[in-house]
């Protein structure tokens, strides 16, 4: 078995297909949709963030009333259109990602929607901006949510310093903890190019799951997204 187009870990492909259609797309803004096309032409478009799971997210940003958060792996921006959509026309967003020219994909997007004024774009690998915000004693617990969907194998090295920019109570939500699916095959039916993020998944998973700060859930959603709310 392999991930399939969507990037979704359920049963069928006809299943994620009647999610989508049923309730995902009737609902999605006009310019998360422009994203999305965009995506079908742009190279690795299929990287850009499930839509259903994006609905969730867009939820669990409002019943948190997110204000303030972080985005680690933007692209070509649906993830961050999706959050700066949810959040207040005062809310602030930090988004790193050093691949500009697939964020300028999006952006024609985020102006149009009328929310560019709410990111703070930061072209950048992330773990130096997140070390750069501990330095300043303010930034701690300042954050209501941050969203990491970027190189996976540095998922828990993001997850110790934003443990420390999220408040008590805030969620992180890391995308791709399934990886297709294939943290539960057996090893030799794994296909060469899915073992080092395997891998990864695997370790993230295993480290979150003792993790006593946060509260979990990883729901089969998309491509799998833990769902951290930090505990103390
Ligand atoms: C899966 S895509 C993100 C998809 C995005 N959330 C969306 O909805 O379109 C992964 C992104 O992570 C970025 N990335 C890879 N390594 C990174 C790093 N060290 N820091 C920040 N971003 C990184 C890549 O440039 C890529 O754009
Ligand atoms: O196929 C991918 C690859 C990535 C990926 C690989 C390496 C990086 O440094 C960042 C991202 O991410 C993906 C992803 O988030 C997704 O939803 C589907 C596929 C891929």
């Amino acid at each position: 078995m392999t991930a399939n187009k969507n990037a979704s870990i359920l049963q069928t492909e006809d299943l994620t297909k009647y999610i989508l259609e049923t309730s995902v797309y009737p609902r999605e803004a006009e310019t998360l949709k422009d994203i999305r096309n965009a995506n079908e032409s742009y190279p690795m478009g299929f990287m850009g963030t499930a839509p259903d799971a994006g609905q969730l997210m867009a939820i669990l940003l409002k019943l948190l009333n997110a204000k303030k958060t972080i985005e680690v792996g933007v692209f070509t921006g649906y993830s961050l259109l999706l959050t700066a959509l949810s959040i207040p026309h005062d809310g602030k967003i930090i988004a790193v990602d050093p691949d500009r020219k697939a964020y300028e994909i999006g952006l024609p997007s985020i102006k149009k929607a009328g929310v560019e004024h709410k990111i703070d774009y930061i072209e950048s690998q992330a773990l130096p901006v997140l070390d750069k915000l501990l330095e300043n004693p303010s930034n701690d617990g300042n954050f209501d949510f941050a969203f990491v969907d970027a190189d996976k194998h540095n998922y828990w090295n993001y997850h110790e310093r934003l443990i420390k920019l999220v408040k008590i109570g805030g969620l992180i939500i890391y995308d791709n903890t399934l990886w297709g699916g294939t943290v539960a095959f057996p090893e030799e039916a794994v296909l060469d190019h899915q073992r080092k993020v395997r891998q990864d998944a695997l370790a993230f998973n295993e480290a979150i799951a003792s993790d006593t700060r946060v509260e979990i859930c990883l729901a089969s959603i998309g491509d799998g997204f833990t769902i951290c709310r930090r505990a103390h």
